[in-house]
Formats: C-alpha cells, sequence, structure tokens
C-alpha cells in the first residue's frame, strides 16, 4: 500500500486522508498535515494526536470532564472515560497498533460482514483506514464524523461502491455512535455487520439483562453451524465461554461490568445483539471484559442511493 496523506476543504469541513500509517515516511508526512490541519480546523472538545504506534487518533473531551479517543484506522473507539476517569471500555493486552491487524479491543467495527462468511472475519471496515470528514460541537458536546469509502483493497473482497460514515458524540455521561452505510453504486448491496463493543468488567461479576425470550443462535461448538433456541434466562451471566448471537433483541439491554457500573446500552435500528467472552481461549485477559455488541445479522439489503442508519448509545448512570 503507498503511503500518502492528503487534506482536502470543501465549505464546512476538512478531511484527513491516511493510508499505510505505520510506515516512517508516512509518520513525517502526518506531522506535516498534523500541523497544518491546525486545531483551528477541528471542533473545540476535538484533536488529532498520535497513538500507539504512531497511529492518529481522534481526541474528544468535554467540558464536564468525560474523554474518548478513536483511531482513524477501524474508526476505533478505544477509550470511552467518564468524568470521574474510569475507562469503560477495554483494549485486549495482545491488541496491535501496527495498521494493518484490526485493533483487539475498544468499539471495532464488524463491516460489511459480520461473520462467519465468505470474506475475513469481521469484514474490512476495522482494518481500513477512515478518514475525518467533519467535526461540530452539539449542544456543548464534540463530535466528529469519521468516513470510509471503497478502493482497490475493499473492492478486491467485496465489488461495491458505497460511503460509510460513523459519527461519535461524546456526552456527559454517555457515548453515541450512529453509523451510516449509503450505496453509491449502481446496483443492490447488501451487507451484515455489528459494533463490537469491549467492556471493561470483572467477568466473575457481570451480568447482561433484557434478553429474555430472544431466539438465540449458539455459535458454541460451531460457529459455522450455531444451535437455534430461545433465552430463558432474566439475569446472564458468564460463568464459561460465551459466544451467542440473540436475534431482534430490544432496543435497550442492562449491562452490569462486576466493577460497580450499571452501564446501559441503547440502540435504534442495530436489531439483533451478540454476547460473548473468550474463557480460556484468552487466559490471559478473558476475566477483564466482555463484549456486548449491537449487530445486525440479517442481511441489510441497500438498492442504489438508498441509505441504512443504526444508533449505538451507551451510558452510565
Ligand atoms: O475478532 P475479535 O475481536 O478477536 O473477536 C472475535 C469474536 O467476535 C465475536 O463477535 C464473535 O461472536 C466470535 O465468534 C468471535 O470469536
Amino acid at each position: 500500500m503507498a503511503s500518502s496523506v492528503s487534506i482536502s476543504s470543501s465549505s464546512s469541513f476538512k478531511t484527513l486522508t491516511l493510508s499505510n500509517p505505520n510506515s516512517p515516511r508516512h509518520r513525517r508526512r502526518f506531522g506535516i498535515a498534523y500541523a497544518s490541519l491546525g486545531q483551528k480546523t477541528l471542533a473545540p472538545g476535538v484533536k488529532i494526536s498520535e497513538g500507539n504506534g504512531g497511529l492518529p487518533k481522534v481526541d474528544l473531551s468535554s467540558p464536564n470532564g468525560s474523554e474518548a479517543e478513536i483511531y482513524l484506522f477501524g474508526a476505533c473507539v478505544t477509550s470511552w472515560k467518564v468524568p470521574n476517569g474510569k475507562d469503560l471500555l477495554f483494549v485486549r493486552p495482545d491488541a496491535v497498533f501496527n495498521g494493518k491487524k484490526p485493533i483487539s479491543g475498544g468499539i471495532p467495527h464488524c463491516f460489511p460482514q459480520f461473520g462467519p462468511g465468505p470474506m475475513q472475519q469481521h469484514g474490512f471496515a476495522r482494518n481500513m483506514n477512515w478518514s475525518i470528514a467533519d467535526s461540530e460541537v452539539s449542544e456543548g458536546d464534540p463530535v466528529v464524523t469519521l468516513e470510509l469509502k471503497d478502493d482497490s483493497y475493499s473492492r478486491s473482497m467485496w465489488d461495491f461502491s458505497f460511503q460509510a460514515l460513523y459519527k461519535v458524540t461524546l456526552h456527559s455521561k454517555s457515548l453515541s455512535t450512529t453509523l451510516t452505510v449509503t450505496n453509491t453504486d449502481k446496483k443492490q448491496l447488501s451487507f451484515s455487520t455489528a459494533l463490537h463493543t469491549y467492556f471493561r468488567a470483572s467477568i466473575t461479576g457481570v451480568s447482561v439483562k433484557g434478553l429474555k425470550g430472544c431466539k438465540t443462535l449458539n455459535k458454541d461448538p460451531d460457529p459455522s453451524n450455531p444451535l437455534e433456541g430461545t433465552e430463558e434466562r432474566d439475569v446472564i451471566t458468564f460463568p464459561g465461554f460465551v459466544d451467542c448471537v440473540y436475534l431482534d433483541a430490544p432496543n435497550q439491554l442492562h449491562l452490569d461490568n462486576g466493577l460497580g457500573d450499571a452501564i446501559t446500552i441503547q440502540n435504534t435500528n442495530w436489531s439483533d445483539a451478540v454476547l460473548w467472552n473468550p474463557y480460556l481461549s484468552m487466559e490471559s485477559c478473558y476475566k477483564d471484559f466482555v463484549c456486548v455488541e449491537n449487530a445486525k445479522i440479517g442481511k441489510v439489503l441497500l438498492e442504489p442511493e438508498q441509505t441504512w442508519i443504526a444508533e449505538q448509545r451507551i451510558a452510565t448512570s
């Protein structure tokens, strides 16, 4: 992949495009781009900084003390700190920041395939560089919108022209993420997707409420041949390996992270949910996180120029 940095501006925003951010040449040029972007071009509370592995990230900070960071690589939110300084997201200790492998933790995207399927697991959006499309302050809260478009890499796996916009809004005690996918092709396309959120947790104390009565597709023991069932429990705990899809899940789930935080996970238009904890297959860290994912497992069909929008809002009390 060639190294490049480009900044283009339209009437309301500037776009910073980065590729192969791990190369020394790229880092040099990123420095220039960073300087010339300056803070003036971004809204108050929205900054660009150099993250792990030299990868660029967007830092959001709100006047009331909450903070978030989002890597352009994968548009991955890796940190969400509430005003008391606690980070409610988790990045795995084996996560790499090399601009090639997806970042394992935070809120990775699964797009345009949740998986398993013909493409690489969880699609390609989590290992492509997104660009900054816009930033603003909305009712005092910092907002950044990242953008992903097809290129030769995405087309080698999924031969469609598309635009994905990912708007991240940092509120005082909640983080809202809105994904908007538009078919910019001349033919119909379809995809499945998820926000694969890793919450920091103490797994023996974790519980999830709100899924009773949902149809389940249990990926344990065979992810490619899930077992159908119905969730009978009011309160789901994690005494062992869990990898389960919940179809037609409600718009609000309640997570007790076992660390003293009650987190609500609200959504609009994410029809399904996924619970995952790898248990002993990730012995060094499985006790420290749980994935509660908003997902769209059934295919979304988009005709040319059609758009699909879904929002997730995670909040503490
Ligand atoms: O790609 P990651 O972050 O390691 O996550 C993998 C897991 O992601 C979950 O969403 C899937 O349900 C699991 O089947 C899968 O193993």
